[in-house]
């Protein structure tokens, strides 16, 4: 049973204060877009997990994909009797979700290998056990995420937008980067964020000039903070062409709006000689979430 799961970029990210269980209240709307991770489950003895591409996940009880495995098995009573392979595409530790999208599509391939027919609700409240960003990984397209992120309302979009996404050296850690926007704010306390009407417009069109405008994240002041480099890669896309940069979530892959599919090919081009990134990747959005191939 093989699923492939998008990764994601937020269109906005407003951070509110910090709640007693140490998570912060957000307006986060995710966009899925076409750079896809795909995770294979089989049925074995035990429970294994091997991962194809880039280094950095971990090959144990820590994978996310694992740990969903074994909720879910958990959950439902099943015997945990499953190998699970991870082929990667989306960075690892880039703000991209890659190990959310896994965890979600590790969720929906036990599921159909173990037929236990679990409702799409019931599969969105055991990825929110697993880490915010879960659930969205299940639904894809476009959504404004409230609470921690797992409250989700899907948002209408008109058409598909071009994308153009810088890949970094090494990954940031996401509670170093909320730590870091916690001390930036120090002193000032934090606005409650509230859903950017520019942004739900923009979207409701499909102006890309419009969006670009609109996009926002409030961690990127943090991800700049500890990974100053990035300031100059975002300009270096906003002069090759790109009508909207920022950081993707909670770094540091940078991602860039192109104004039509033809554009976000020179816009990639022009990228690729950008010292900071390693690699450059283009893809659509809003894309399905995860989905058994
Ligand atoms: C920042 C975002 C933006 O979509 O993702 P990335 O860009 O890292 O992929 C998310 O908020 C990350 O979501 P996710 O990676 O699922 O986080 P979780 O596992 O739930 O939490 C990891 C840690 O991030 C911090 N965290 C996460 C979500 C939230 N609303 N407030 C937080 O403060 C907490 O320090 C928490 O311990
Ligand atoms: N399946 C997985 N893929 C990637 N990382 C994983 C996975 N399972 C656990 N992790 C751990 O989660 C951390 C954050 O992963 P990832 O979701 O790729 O980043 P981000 O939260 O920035 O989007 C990684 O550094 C890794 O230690």
């Amino acid at each position: 049973m093989t699923v492939r799961v998008p990764a994601k970029v937020n269109l906005q990210l407003g951070v509110g204060p910090v709640r007693d269980d140490g998570y912060h209240d957000l307006v986060n709307v995710f966009h899925a877009v076409s750079l896809f991770d795909e995770v294979t489950a089989a049925p074995a003895p035990e429970p294994t997990i091997t991962v194809e591409g880039p280094p950095g996940v971990p090959v144990g009880p820590d994978n996310l994909a694992v740990r969903a495995a074994l909720l879910l098995a958990s959950h439902t009573g099943v015997e945990p009797r499953v190998a699970l392979h991870i082929r990667k595409d989306i960075p690892v530790a880039g703000g991209m979700a890659g190990g959310s999208a896994d965890a979600a599509a590790a969720l929906v391939a036990c599921d159909a290998l173990w037929e236990t027919g679990l409702s799409r609700e019931t599969l969105l409240e055991l990825g929110a056990r697993i880490g915010s960003d879960v659930p969205f990984a299940l639904l894809g397209g476009t959504a404004v995420g409230l609470g921690r992120g797992e409250r989700l309302t899907p948002v209408e979009v008109t058409g598909e937008f071009h994308w153009v996404f810088g890949y970094a050296d090494g990954g940031l850690s996401t509670p170093a980067v909320y730590a870091e926007c916690d001390r930036l704010r120090t002193g000032s306390p934090a606005p409650w964020p509230v859903v950017s009407d520019d942004l739900m417009a923009a979207l409701k069109t499909g102006d890309p000039l419009a969006l670009g405008r609109a996009l926002s994240n409030d961690l990127q002041p943090a991800a700049l903070s500890l990974r100053p480099p990035l300031s100059e890669a975002l300009t270096a896309g906003t002069s090759a062409g790109a009508v909207g940069a920022l950081v993707s979530g909670s770094g540091p892959t940078c991602a860039f709006l192109a104004p039509s599919a033809a554009q976000a090919e020179e816009l990639a081009t022009s990228l690729s000689r950008v010292e900071h990134f390693v690699t450059v990747r283009q893809a659509r959005g809003p894309v399905t979430g995860a989905v058994v191939i």
